[in-house]
């Protein structure tokens, strides 16, 4: 499959419950051989959207597609999309292996594929445990294997990382981007920014159930106004004057250290030369994915202890 073919797409997805709107006329195109993150903060409609498109969940309105059609109209619906919706879909009582030969036996899968994504997964040497005594890691790798099962083109994640410790973390972060090598189509939702920000290449942000952003991870963060060039000089008073002349931006949280917005580091500079300020700092300060998430929609994100080591 080539890159930037759309494989899922949400188009005018609404759903309801009672009076609460958790997904509102939401459209956008999801293409293979990326990674796409769903961020949104808590309640956004993330989980519901996710449910409607594997066809869990019926939407009021609108439509869910892969490949163009509809889930339902799919002849291997197991072997074209797989989903890993988190740990808790699995019976307590039977163990990793016969969870997973379940699956592939009601989708004609044979059984040298579960053997394979118990390998894939890294849970071959707790195949044979029962999945109810199983951490939160396991059962994530669990769900994550049933995912893979059917060998699908297409796949979601929803919140793959929760519970995983940080050589997890990487895993799942290594999975994600070697699925999308092979031009798979991968859709991920999570509040982790910081493992996003190193795993995304795409990023579909919602907030009320609508849509408000559907771009590159890079430009998402380069739009963050809170991208600002750190200055320190003897000269600051003086400097931050014809900076805000020449139309610059500029607040400061030190006596002698400004933050600039709205020029680069080569016109502060011309301008510091210019007025004859002496510069003993002058640092690109890049926003991150969180800021500019937050700024966008102005909430703030959950689960930021389990923030990973950068690769
Ligand atoms: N089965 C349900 N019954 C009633 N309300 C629901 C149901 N499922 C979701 N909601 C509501 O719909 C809205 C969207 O919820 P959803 O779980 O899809 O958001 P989310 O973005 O996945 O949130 P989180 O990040 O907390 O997982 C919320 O207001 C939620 O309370």
């Amino acid at each position: 499959m080539d890159v930037g073919t759309v494989t899922l797409e949400a188009k005018g997805l609404t759903k309801r419950y009672g009076k609460t709107s958790a997904v509102d006329d939401l459209s956008f195109a999801v293409e293979a051989g990326r990674v796409t993150g769903f961020l949104g903060p808590n309640g956004a409609g993330k989980s519901t959207t996710m449910r409607m498109l594997l066809g869990l969940d019926r939407p009021d309105s609108g439509s869910a597609l892969v490949h163009g059609r509809r889930l339902a109209e799919l002849r291997h619906p197991v072997r074209e999309v797989g989903a890993a919706l988190g740990p808790g879909a699995v019976h307590p009582g039977r163990t990793a292996y016969d969870h997973l030969l379940a699956l592939a036996a009601s989708n004609r899968i044979g059984r040298r594929r579960v053997t394979e994504v118990l390998d894939i997964t890294g849970l071959a040497r707790v195949a044979r445990r029962r999945a109810g005594g199983f951490s939160l890691g396991m059962s994530q790798r669990l769900s994550i294997a049933g995912a893979l099962l059917g060998d699908p083109g297409v796949l979601l994640f929803d919140e793959p990382v929760n519970g995983l410790d940080p050589e997890g973390v990487r895993w799942v972060r290594r999975l994600m981007k070697g699925l999308a090598a092979e031009d798979r189509t991968v859709f991920v939702s999570s509040h982790l920014m910081s493992e996003m920000e190193l795993t995304a290449d795409h990023v579909v942000v919602i907030g009320g159930g609508r849509l408000i952003a559907d771009t590159d991870v890079h430009e998402f963060i380069a739009s963050s106004s809170r991208s600002a060039v750190r200055v320190s000089s003897p000269q600051a008073a003086q400097l931050r004057v014809r900076l805000e002349t020449e139309g610059a931006a500029v607040t400061s949280d030190a006596q002698r250290t400004l933050l600039v917005s709205g020029m680069d580091c080569a016109q502060i500079s011309r301008i510091a030369g210019e007025c004859g300020a002496e510069l003993h700092e002058l640092t690109q300060h890049r926003s991150s994915l969180e800021e500019a998430f937050m700024e966008l929609t102005g909430h703030s994100v959950e689960y930021r202890s389990g923030s990973p080591e950068p690769a």
